[in-house]
């Protein structure tokens, strides 16, 4: 079972974001909650621990994970991942989720949410890194709803456009959605329906900002200092 051991650094602020004076991609408002308190679940709750991790298209979200699975132990969940593969296992809601992900758009709540907890559900693990989602409101409220749970810190990989549509159009892993086209409409509809998101985690003390320019390795240094500020330890 997971238990923070001790309170929260002082060099991450105590709105959750790491880099103070980090000029955000998106110039957000980081709210300043000023909550020292340890999320429930942490604290001793019964649930599993929840990492959310949240950013733009080829912001590195996928990259990151990896190195967080190789450091820490949490299990990957990627919502992307998940939905690509009921396309590849021809189930009934393939067709829908590919046409989705081609537009760019974002799958019903209850598909993902119902994939998510499938994975969850089967799994003895008692830390969990959620990647890409939740992607809207709508999708944070499902998750809350049908899992009865909520994330106990949410990364923010925060990257300039320009930045992220370079990575996606050079990812070359034969994507239908890594195109200029979809790119494009991805990001709109990041800005529409998935920043509020941040921002709504941002208001909770939840939030971590990641300034996701630089290297893999230099960036994975402010993962690695919000996992030691946090004194994640397993039991
Ligand atoms: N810091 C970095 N600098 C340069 N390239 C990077 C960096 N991090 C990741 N990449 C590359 O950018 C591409 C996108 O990265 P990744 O797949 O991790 O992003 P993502 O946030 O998971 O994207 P998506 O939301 O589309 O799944 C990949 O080709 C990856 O190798
Ligand atoms: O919760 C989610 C996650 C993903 N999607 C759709 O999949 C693509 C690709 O997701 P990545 O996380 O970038 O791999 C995304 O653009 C959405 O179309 C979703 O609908 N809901
Ligand atoms: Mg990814």
């Amino acid at each position: 079972m997971w238990r923070r051991a001790a309170s929260l650094s002082p060099f991450i602020s105590s709105s959750g974001s790491l880099i103070r004076n980090h000029q955000t991609a998106y110039n957000f408002k980081i709210w300043e909650s000023f909550t020292t308190e340890i999320p429930t679940q942490v604290k001793g709750g019964k649930g599993p621990f929840i990492c959310f991790v949240l950013g733009g298209p080829g912001s590195g979200k996928g990259t990151q994970c990896a190195k967080i699975v190789k450091n820490y132990g949490l299990t990957h969940l990627s919502a992307g991942e998940l939905l690509r593969r009921e396309i590849a296992s021809n189930s009934e809601y393939g067709t829908t989720i590919l046409n989705t992900i081609k537009e760019g758009k974002i799958v019903p709540s209850e598909v993902t949410v119902s994939l998510i907890q499938k994975e969850m559900e089967s799994s003895d693990s008692k830390k969990f890194l959620i990647d890409g989602f939740p992607r809207s409101e709508e999708n944070r409220a499902a998750f809350e709803r049908i899992m009865g749970a909520e994330p106990d810190i949410v990364l923010f990989f925060d990257c300039p456009e320009e930045e992220m549509v370079n990575r996606v159009l050079n990812r070359n892993e034969g994507r239908v959605d890594d195109n200029i086209d979809t790119v494009r409409k991805r990001l709109q509809v990041f800005k529409a329906l998935n920043l509020p998101v941040i921002n709504y985690y941002a208001r909770r003390g939840k939030l971590y900002t990641i300034n996701a320019v630089g290297t893999v390795d230099e960036i994975f240094e402010q993962v690695r200092a919000v996992f030691a500020a946090l004194k994640l330890v397993t039991e």
